[in-house]
């Protein structure tokens, strides 16, 4: 197995001249969950976006194994999921899966429930939590070294959090992931390192008691 790093800094991004990022430094190696935690409208969205490709910011650093990356989606080396579902309806699962799933994870993918109960339905027939879970497997299982998930706990039982969440650990063997969600008890149960961001900033945390001083946890 391949080992990478992929390192994110000086990021600049500003929406009618409100400054949104400025002080980003991000890094996620294979073998490693990282947490994205931050209030919103913070910018955790338009960073994934960003180094996913799909955002053009004022300025970006992005590199992979120290060669910068323009568009982290060519050659699929990072893959996303939006916060937003993404898979067109009227199409049936099977034939959405095909194109997004590695070959060499296919059997892997096709052996999950979600997707032998639901294969032969359209994105239509499912309900939100079925297809949230079905195009957070499809990313999880793709060719790409990287996986960026934004919000993939939300909409699905604490039950299937759970096994996603032992899905996740599972694929981190062989890939770095970076996730974000409002269910932070999620993202700090699946994740190695936690990074909050906070006034355009990253900043590492240690614990509980730091998301109480960057104001995103209530003091108990
Ligand atoms: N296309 C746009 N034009 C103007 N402002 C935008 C645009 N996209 C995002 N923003 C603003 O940028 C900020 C960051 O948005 P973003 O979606 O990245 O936040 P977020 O941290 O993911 O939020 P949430 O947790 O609520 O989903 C927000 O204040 C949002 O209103």
């Amino acid at each position: 197995m391949h080992s990478h790093t992929l390192k994110v800094d000086s990021v600049q991004l500003e929406f009618d001249d409100r400054k949104i990022l400025q002080d980003v430094f991000l890094s996620c190696s294979t073998g490693e969950v990282v947490g994205l935690l931050g209030r919103n409208g913070c910018g955790k969205s338009s960073l994934l976006r960003i180094i996913f490709g799909s955002l053009n910011c004022g300025y970006k650093h992005v590199s992979v194994d120290g060669q910068h990356i323009s568009k982290g989606y060519h050659k699929n080396r990072i893959a996303y999921l939006p916060q937003h579902n993404y898979l067109p309806s009227g199409i049936k699962i099977c034939k959405l899966a095909k194109p997004f799933v590695d070959p060499l994870l296919w059997s892997n993918f096709s052996d999950h429930p979600a997707y032998q109960q639901h294969r032969y339905k359209t994105v239509g027939e499912l309900s939100g939590g079925e297809l949230r879970q079905l195009e957070t497997l499809m990313i999880v299982y793709s060719r790409a070294d990287f996986i960026l998930l934004d919000e993939p706990f939300t909409h699905i039982s604490p039950v299937q959090a759970d096994t996603l969440k032992t899905l996740v650990k599972t694929c981190a063997k062989t890939k770095g992931i970076i996730v974000t969600d409002h269910q932070y008890y999620n993202v700090l149960g699946v994740s190695d390192r936690i990074i909050l961001l906070d006034n355009g900033c990253t900043r590492p945390i240690k614990d509980d008691a730091d998301l109480v001083t960057y104001n995103y946890l209530n003091k108990k």
